[in-house]
């Protein structure tokens, strides 16, 4: 009836202008009035001369630049990257960390599980729906790529008309990284070699890609007074300009090779809102602890002496590490001058080998109310995840229940759909681990270590709880911090404990009431931390400690489910190993 004179304009033009305003109407009504958009990327990925650290280094950049390009979206999007890999000698895959792409497994980016790596000069497409806001990153899955530089963020915003259950003004970006000065493949041929290089600490630390090594420190001093130098524009520190009074949401996340980090702002509290693109019950902290592979909204009130400027500061910790200098930045307060150092000296770390506050943090994080996703209150499944470090054939290996993963050539989804049985080992490893006779805290020998590229295969629909169980590695009185990364899925976190998982009491202790949901979480020295996914995403996922060399040495495993449900497999992911004959232009 509103629109009942419509029939009175004359002209057919403006009946059709009416037409689609009516239709504009009815969208908004129904609440569907802004369309998914389709966002393109066209990047060239290439190894070019930078200082992160003010040494000079080959990095991988993306378009010039490392981090690469933030891709800001809204929820239900589709993101389409057409990747260039300009690396002349090297492949190439890019992982979207968090994204769980559902319907598109064979674009998760991770080489030998979902697709064939994109040769040099060859230019892949990647296409995805972003199907929920949130905090999430994307980075090299191919070696240990990632460490040279390749990665970058994925912002996602709610859809119109949706907002956030917390207010804020402004939204900014930091990465957190940590930085070697050697190549990959130097660190990479140290970890394979006999006797064994590990890659010790890293030389510095980055915040958004910006670090400083003391260059006086170089143990061979270059002739070329360019190649360190302090006052190279690209070591400039990362500086955060705020608005006295104002509240900034900090979306801060991890891709470091190794370290477990501490980031502070100097005098500030941080509330900590999100944690993986899930909203957080809101809690304070002054130091946040990120794992490599996870991300977190913090809010932040400019609310100090708004005369001076404070330091942004990332430490290690879960390791000694006494040679590498803190990441340092500046929350600038505005209008002072950017490069007005604070007065103070930066605050001090916490101490790198006390765990209680990290496992205070991880007890913490809770899904907020209102936002809470009840988990199953049942498994049909429970896998015991034993991690050790172990020797097999004189390599120095990561195992999980004794067996050492070792990345196959043909991708396990193509391997997996076109029913290639004979491209892994077909036995499934194992459930478990002896947990009657097995030690956590002592060295073990672990003699009977194996290496296989066999896949857990989970029901389709069915509920995995996954423990993680830390032991000893091969050093005296030394457990390590690992950050578990799935692809695919986001898991319910379902507790953390000290000491060997107890079967029949520790379940009991399993919050089912508002536990938050993850894709990353760290599995604490000597502990344990209890996971629960629904296997709904047909696909083959990785699910892998997020050390880089950590996966490179056997950390990981692979999960297969509804293989059946998974559609018509693009071309482009294939052409490498077994697959080359199923190329189908
Ligand atoms: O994988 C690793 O190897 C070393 C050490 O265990 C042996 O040198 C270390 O600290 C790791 O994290």
């Amino acid at each position: 009836m509103l629109f009942s004179n419509m029939v009175l304009i004359p002209k057919c033009k403006s009946r059709v202008i009416l037409f689609l305003w009516l239709l504009g109407i009815i969208a908004l009504l129904n609440g569907s009035a802004v369309e998914a958009r389709i966002r393109r990327y066209k990047w060239e990925v290439k190894y070019e001369y930078k200082s992160p650290d003010c040494l000079q280094k080959l990095v991988i950049t993306i378009n010039g630049g490392t981090p690469g390009p933030t891709i800001t979206a809204q929820q239900n999007d589709t993101i389409i990257v057409e990747l260039t890999n300009g690396l002349l000698t090297e492949n190439v895959a890019i992982h979207w960390h968090g994204i769980r792409q559902i319907g598109t497994p064979w674009f998760d980016g991770t080489e030998g599980v979902t697709q064939c790596p994109i040769l040099p000069g060859t230019t892949f497409k990647y296409q995805f729906v972003v199907d929920r806001a949130g905090t999430y990153l994307y980075h090299a899955h191919y070696g240990m790529q990632r460490e040279a530089g390749l990665y970058g963020s994925i912002i996602v915003g709610l859809p119109d008309g949706k907002s956030e259950p917390f207010t804020y003004d402004y939204d900014r970006n930091i990465i957190l990284n940590d930085w070697y000065h050697k190549s990959t493949y130097e660190q990479a041929a140290g970890l394979s070699a006999i006797p064994f290089q590990w890659v010790k600490e890293p030389q510095s630390l980055l915040i958004h890609g910006r670090g400083k090594f003391n260059c006086s420190t170089l143990t061979t001093p270059s002739l070329d007074a360019g190649i360190c130098n302090a006052t190279n524009p690209d070591c400039e520190p990362f500086r955060l300009i705020a608005v006295p009074g104002k509240t900034y949401r900090l979306r801060i996340s991890s891709l470091t090779a190794l370290s477990a980090l501490s980031f502070q702002i100097e005098g500030h509290n941080m509330t900590v809102v999100e944690a993986d693109g899930h909203y957080v019950e809101p809690f304070v902290v002054q130091n946040l602890f990120l794992y490599s592979g996870e991300t977190y909204s913090v809010l932040v009130k400019a609310d100090q002496d708004p005369t001076r400027n404070y330091w942004i500061t990332s430490n290690i910790v879960g390791r000694s590490a006494p040679n590498t200098p803190p990441g340092l930045g500046v929350f600038v307060y505005y209008p002072n001058h950017p490069r007005r150092s604070p007065p103070t000296t930066p605050p001090p770390p916490p101490l790198w080998n006390n765990t209680d506050p990290r496992l205070a943090q991880s007890h913490a994080i809770k899904a907020r109310q209102g936002y809470i996703h009840t988990p199953p209150s049942r498994s049909d499944r429970v896998i015991v995840f034993l991690n050790t470090q172990n020797t097999i054939n004189g390599n120095v290996r990561w195992s999980v229940n004794n067996v050492s993963f070792a990345l196959p050539h043909t991708p396990y989804l193509i391997a997996l759909k076109e029913n290639l049985t004979h491209v892994f080992d077909q036995t499934p490893p194992p459930d478990g681990y002896d947990f009657q006779n097995y030690d956590i805290r002592i060295v073990q020998e672990n003699t009977n270590a194996t290496s296989s590229n066999g896949v857990y295969r989970l029901n389709f629909n069915s509920t995995v709880d996954i423990i993680l169980q830390n032991a000893n590695s091969m050093s005296p009185d030394t457990s390590e911090t690992h950050p578990w990364h799935l692809h695919g899925h986001d898991f319910w976190v379902l507790g953390y404990g000290e000491g060997k998982f107890d079967v029949f009491n520790d379940p009991k202790k399993y919050n089912l009431v508002n536990p938050i949901m993850k894709n990353t979480v760290p599995v604490h020295p000597y502990g344990w931390t209890a996971l629960r996914f629904r296997a709904d995403n047909p696909g083959a996922w990785a699910f892998h400690c997020h050390i880089e060399s950590h996966f490179y040495m056997g950390m990981g495993v692979v999960f297969a489910e509804g293989i059946d449900k998974v559609g018509k497999l693009p071309s482009s992911v294939m052409g490498c190993g077994e697959t080359q004959g199923l190329y189908r232009p």
